[in-house]
């Protein structure tokens, strides 16, 4: 059988997608998913987007990470609203599922700012917040991002600290009063990525709530692009949360199986 597919990036954050409305993907098939990810015996990808109909909103984003495991994505939901416009499902506001719940998002040219849930909850420890934005993230400061071993600290932290569920890590570098450098270690990719949406709308937050910027607009360096989270803080909850940078096709293709 042939599959279309379509690579998207999103801060170099990358995602092969496909349009789902007709319920062609065996999802069952994880065999497939992996493989579809995998950048020497498929196309090569963090992560697999289905985009799929939804009765009460525009559409619903189904995320899979490359070794198949589902969570919230914030880069895969910003490449997401980019491919619903490129379908002509949307024009330049939406309203979309993903496994967290409803979203809204906007999108001009190839700049996607998409609102993320509200966060209530950030356990402070010592050396390291942990707080969940859609998915579960572990956010610590160090020094010289640059040079620091991310693979090597993030895979001894994620299974080490979070056991067999897990979680992302953040290695963060503070830069000036409202930017950071950020460095992320996925798990379900199981190393670094470029970028990770979910992971710097914690790290804005984290860093916001320890004191270290009094902005409410944080600007994050990530290792493929720049993005910026936005939002309000009420009675100790970080509302009307908002990821902001750009998505944007890089190819497309058929694949059989
Ligand atoms: N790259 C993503 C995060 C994807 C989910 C994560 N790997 C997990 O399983 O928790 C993003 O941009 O948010």
């Amino acid at each position: 059988m042939r599959l279309q597919f379509y690579k998207y990036q999103g801060t170099g954050n990358d995602f092969v997608m496909i349009d789902n409305r007709q319920d062609i993907f065996p999802k069952s098939d994880t065999k497939l998913i992996t493989t579809l990810c995998d950048r020497r015996f498929g196309v090569g990808a963090d992560g697999l987007i289905l985009l799929e109909n939804d009765n009460m909103s525009d559409f619903n984003m189904d995320y899979y990470n490359s070794d198949a495991s589902q969570s919230m994505c914030g880069n895969g939901g910003r490449c997401a609203v980019a491919f619903a416009k490129f379908l002509g499902i949307i024009d330049s506001e939406t309203t979309f599922r993903a496994i967290d719940g409803l979203h809204k998002a906007k999108i001009i040219d190839d700049v996607v700012t998409l609102q993320m849930h509200d966060v209530s909850e950030v356990r402070e420890k010592p050396s390291y917040s942990f707080l969940d934005t859609g998915s579960p993230h572990h956010v610590q400061m160090v020094d010289n991002l640059e040079r620091f071993d991310v693979l090597k600290e993030g895979a001894k932290l994620r299974y080490g600290l979070y056991g067999k569920t897990g979680s992302n890590i953040n290695f963060v570098e503070q830069v000036d009063n409202n930017s950071f450098g950020v460095r992320t270690y996925e798990r379900g990719v199981e190393g670094e990525t470029l970028s990770c949406g979910t992971g710097v709308t914690a790290v804005a937050i984290a860093m916001h709530k320890l004191g270290k910027t009094d902005s409410s607009e944080v600007h994050i360096k990530s290792p493929g692009g720049n993005l910026i989270i936005g939002f309000q803080q009420q009675n100790g909850s970080y509302t009307d949360v908002m990821l902001t940078g750009p998505a944007k096709m890089v190819f497309t293709g058929e694949v059989e199986w």
